[in-house]
């Protein structure tokens, strides 16, 4: 291990992203978030900011660069083995199965016993509040149950670092800032490193976390908390 390097830190080692048409959406990115860390990308449309989080949970190929999560190199790990859970836009929840089974699901893929599942997905739904609804279906929740619901999902499978995409809460702002509050607790009461993607300015500066500025690909500042 060097001096340093903590377990579950991030590293982007000159990190690209080239599209097949030429067109550079994210231009050489270094950058290192530490374990624990609540960091904001802000910039304006099509900065890149999307992309890199799409790199970093495996829906997008890395053209060239690396990214670690402490020392595993994940361009070589499959984005089911990642340690990392993704909350975007398209909750993809299943609308016909319950509130519980929805929040299984990963668990279920990965195989962890029945009595694990139902320990973790219960203490997940105490943490955000919804252990009353475990049993109802999808189609009969609200909107800004569901939205806990995707972040139940994400945090029953332990995740080091939590990948939030805006649109996960483009609704209204109320709904907004009960996800935010719901994800500043995910991050300072579980540890969970979190990553923010927002184009709200005033949002980046009111959440009073690390920013990082971005436009054109490239990290035009860095400003800590
Ligand atoms: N398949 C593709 N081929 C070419 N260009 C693409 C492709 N996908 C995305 N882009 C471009 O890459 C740029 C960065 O996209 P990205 O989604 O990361 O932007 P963003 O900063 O998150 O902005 P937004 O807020 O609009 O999502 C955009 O200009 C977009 O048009």
């Amino acid at each position: 291990m060097d001096g340093g390097m903590m377990m579950s830190d991030i590293m982007f080692e000159h990190l690209t992203k080239t599209y097949p048409n030429g067109f550079i959406s994210v231009d050489d990115v270094t950058l290192k978030i530490q374990d624990g860390e609540f960091v904001v990308f802000h910039g304006p449309s099509g900065c890149g900011k999307s992309t890199i989080l799409r790199m970093i949970g495996g829906l997008e190929d890395i053209t060239s660069g690396k990214i670690y999560l402490g020392d595993e190199l994940l361009n070589d790990i499959l984005p089911r083995d990642r340690k990392l859970a993704m909350a975007f836009q398209n909750y993809l929840l299943y609308k016909y199965l319950n509130v519980y089974e929805n929040m299984a699901l990963g668990l279920r893929l990965r195989d962890f016993p029945r009595n694990v599942i139902d320990s973790r997905v219960n203490t997940a739904a105490q943490f955000l509040g919804i252990s009353d609804i475990l049993h109802e279906k999808i189609k009969n929740i609200s909107d800004a149950e569901k939205q806990r619901v995707a972040l139940g999902r994400a945090i029953v499978c332990h995740p080091k670092v939590l990948l939030v995409d805006e649109d996960f809460a483009h609704q209204n702002d109320d709904r907004r800032h009960e996800m935010l509050s719901d994800i500043l607790r995910i991050n300072r009461e579980l540890g969970v490193t979190v990553l923010y993607v927002t184009n709200d300015p005033e949002e980046a500066l009111s959440l009073d976390s690390r920013i990082i500025f971005m436009r054109d690909g490239k990290i035009e500042e860095d400003r800590k908390a």
